[in-house]
């Protein structure tokens, strides 16, 4: 029997006579086997010979057993030849978002050796496209992460799949609050190419914070990117890059992921100047997220009893408030975001170029909260501001979208603002809308694109502002988009995995 007879992802046409296997990319393995290269994966065919309980008049008889099998090129970890065999390494899903170790082994005969040796090289193009292969790892474990199980989470689920694509690792536990930060700011950047922090969101925050403190910040983070491995509560990191907070999936994705520029935002407070990636708040969403902390014990309700509790006392948090507006309406939003669907840049034109030649960070351009106000921002009247929400990434936690129009790298900050003094008919409305859709369209959400604003809590005693999930001081500050400044590992190289305002195939 021919592989194209038994096979429906053959090709018949490429599988007649054993020079045309070369074509199709298939490899004859074992006694009776083949591995063939199809359009998304690897194809498995073995054709057993046992002996099956079928009897007739003359006893049992010998039948072939087929089986088959596609292996997504995405999970494939690594496939080498040894003398004798050729043995390919996978993440194979052994439960819903779980992944584990896997192989497939063959001998391979000495008149084929030379023509598997480039299968091997051609199966590892496909599978790693151009993401990175062997990436140097710097792990970072927050042994708290997980309600203590981060470590057991990396024995068990992670590093099986970064030793099997043959990944350098490098693994260390962060001892104290802000390790992260004094471990990326002493990192050699030469010797990694990757910092990925078992954790929740807090501590890539002190990752991209500790690179950007380095005398070299623009250089190193923009050579060494910073991933998550989901073991926090909200994740928001992996969901938006990965689209998972499995610890398995997460790691497959980091081995595959695609170096992609991130915008950074600085912050300055005080005389401090931070780094944020994921957002700013002040206002409802921020007291549900720092002012709950007590009701821990209730779990993700907490979030839902916190937001009833201030819409209906309809809390407001005035403020003032100036912005440099770069998209105002949500129709220019749309199609910017249409437009960058297929967006195809290479990574260089995703970044802000330096002029100046300085490896430092990224000199400000409309200053600090401490300079004049710049020129170019613009008053938005905040007297009743119920939700002062900036994003730079699309998650805040699972099924919670709340910036649908964010990329990566486009130099902008998606702001949201919504009045506290609405109905509370509204208000609940548009927080049923953040989990079903249609939050964005909400005629009581304003949603501009912005590159810079500054804020003031006004007439407030206190309250809470949240940085990147970080509580911080509850006063003034301004903040400043760098565009591409920070690196990240994505499936795309240049999207997000949630739902945009434009459907992502159409
Ligand atoms: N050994 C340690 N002892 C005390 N604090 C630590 C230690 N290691 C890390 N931390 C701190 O823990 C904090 C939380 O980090 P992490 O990223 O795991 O969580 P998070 O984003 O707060 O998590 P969650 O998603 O569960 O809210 C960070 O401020 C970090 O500095």
């Amino acid at each position: 029997m021919s592989l194209a007879d038994s096979d429906p992802f053959v090709d018949p046409v490429d599988t007649v006579g054993d020079h045309d296997y070369r074509e199709a990319w298939t490899l004859p393995v074992g006694r009776s086997a083949s591995l063939t290269l199809a359009t998304d994966s690897l194809i498995v065919l073995d054709e057993d010979f046992t002996r099956r309980e079928t009897r007739n008049c003359c006893g049992l008889l010998p039948s072939k057993a087929k089986t088959t099998q596609a292996i997504p090129f995405f999970n494939i970890l690594w496939a080498e030849l040894s003398d004798f065999d050729i043995n390919v390494q996978y993440a194979k899903p052994t439960a819903k978002n779980v992944v584990r170790v896997a192989a497939v082994n063959y001998l391979v005969e000495k008149p084929q050796r030379s023509y598997a040796q480039s299968w091997v090289t051609k199966l590892l193009d496909r599978a790693y496209g151009e993401s990175q292969r062997k990436k140097r790892i710097k792990v970072l474990i927050n042994p708290f992460g997980g309600s203590g199980s981060a470590q057991k989470w990396y024995l068990r689920d992670i590093e099986p799949i970064f030793a099997a694509a043959r990944c350098e690792i490098d693994v260390e536990r962060t001892l104290y609050q802000g390790h992260a930060v004094e471990i990326a700011e002493n990192l050699d950047i030469e010797a990694y190419d990757v910092i990925a922090s078992c954790s929740g969101d807090g501590l890539p925050h002190e990752v991209f914070n500790g690179l950007g403190k380095k005398k070299d910040a623009t250089k190193a983070l923009s050579k060494v990117a910073v991933a998550q491995l989901p073991c926090g509560t909200g994740n928001a990191m992996s969901w938006n890059l990965n689209g998972t907070s499995s610890t398995s999936i997460a790691a497959l994705c980091i081995v595959k992921g695609i170096r992609t520029p991130l915008d950074l935002t600085s912050i300055t407070q005080g005389d401090r100047r931070t780094l944020s990636f994921l957002s700013q708040s002040l206002g409802i969403v921020a007291e549900v997220d720092l002012g709950t902390e007590h009701l821990r014990w209730m779990g993700s309700a907490r979030f839902t009893y916190g937001f009833l509790v201030r819409v209906l006392r309809k809390t407001v948090y005035p403020c003032d408030l100036w912005v440099k507006i770069d998209i105002p309406t949500k129709g220019a939003i749309r199609e910017h975001y249409r437009k960058e669907l297929t967006n195809q840049a290479p990574v260089k034109e995703r970044r802000d170029s330096n002029d100046t030649e300085d490896p430092a960070l990224p000199e400000l351009q409309y200053g600090s909260i401490a300079s004049p106000l710049p020129s170019t921002f613009t008053n938005i009247p905040s007297d009743n501001v119920g939700n002062f929400y900036a994003g730079n990434m699309a998650l805040m936690a699972p099924n919670a979208n709340f910036f649908p129009a964010t990329l990566p790298s486009d130099g902008h900050l998606d702001l949201i603002t919504v009045g506290g003094d609405i109905s509370r008919h509204s208000a609940i409305k548009c927080f049923l809308a953040v989990e079903n859709g249609g939050f964005f369209d909400l005629p009581q959400v304003n949603y501009r694109k912005i590159s810079g604003y500054r804020i003031i809590p006004r007439g407030q005693k206190g309250g809470y502002i949240s940085i990147d999930g970080e509580r911080v001081p509850f006063e003034g500050f301004q903040a400043e988009v760098h565009r591409g400044l920070g690196t990240v590992l994505s499936k795309t190289g240049h999207l997000y995995e949630a739902d945009g305002v434009v459907p992502k195939t159409g």
